[in-house]
């Protein structure tokens, strides 16, 4: 595999929905390419949301990627020359992308890493909080919440327009019909575990 010159490293987008992860990933795309930099792209099979062959913002900047099931396949697509590797919706990977980015930063590599740091309960999802451990550098987005004009640090999700429950599923793909991003003080969630004094 590629020896470069310089060190990789780990770089994480994180934030809820609507915070512009994808658009920044997407910027940071632009700029490699305007370098002339071999980047590859890849996002989770379940993510079909707007396409399925390309990662798309809520305000519909997209950009090229290859679809994975698994963070392992990644590394059947690593060929001598690339410098960067991009993964949106990190969220939804298993395990593996923790030492599968780690292998391609030791390797020299660029990783950029975007994802949602809760999930609707507001807890951490999937692999995130290692990534945001091993990342050498992390960008925390917020966006605007729609009750309070407050940034927006969590995402709501809504079921026929009411707080969907703790116990409801944590995977539904989905956009503005089933989310909306909330600050801490208005966010909701339904039967929600009390911590113990
Ligand atoms: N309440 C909101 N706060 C901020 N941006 C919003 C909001 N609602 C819709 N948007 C749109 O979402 C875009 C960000 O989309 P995107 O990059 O796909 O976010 P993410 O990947 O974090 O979900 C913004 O540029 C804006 O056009
Ligand atoms: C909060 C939350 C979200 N999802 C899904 C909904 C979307 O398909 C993606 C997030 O996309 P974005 O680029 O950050 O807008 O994740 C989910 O499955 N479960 C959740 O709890
Ligand atoms: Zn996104």
């Amino acid at each position: 595999m590629h020896q470069p010159l310089f060190g990789g490293w780990i770089e994480v987008v994180c934030g809820p929905m609507f915070a512009g992860k994808t658009e920044e990933i997407i910027r940071r795309i632009r700029r490699l390419e305007y370098a002339k930099k071999n980047v590859l792209v890849f996002k989770p099979t379940i993510d079909d949301r707007y396409s399925s062959s390309e990662i798309v913002s809520h305000n519909k900047t997209k950009a090229k990627s290859i679809n994975i099931n698994k963070a392992i396949e990644i590394l059947d697509y690593i060929k001598e020359g690339v410098d960067a590797v991009v993964i949106d919706e990190a969220q939804f990977l298993d395990n593996d992308v923790i030492w599968v980015s780690e292998t391609l930063a030791d390797r020299g590599i660029r990783v950029i890493i975007g994802g949602l740091d809760r999930d609707f309960r507001g807890e951490p999802f999937g692999p995130m909080p290692q990534l945001l451990a091993i990342a050498e550098f992390v960008q925390k987005l917020t966006a605007v919440c729609v009750v309070t004009g407050q940034p927006a640090t969590r995402t709501q999700r809504l079921i026929n327009g009411k707080p969907a429950s703790y116990n409801d599923p944590i995977v539904l793909v989905g956009a503005s019909e089933a989310y909306e991003p909330r600050s801490r003080d208005s966010h909701e969630v339904r039967n929600k575990p009390k911590h113990d004094e």
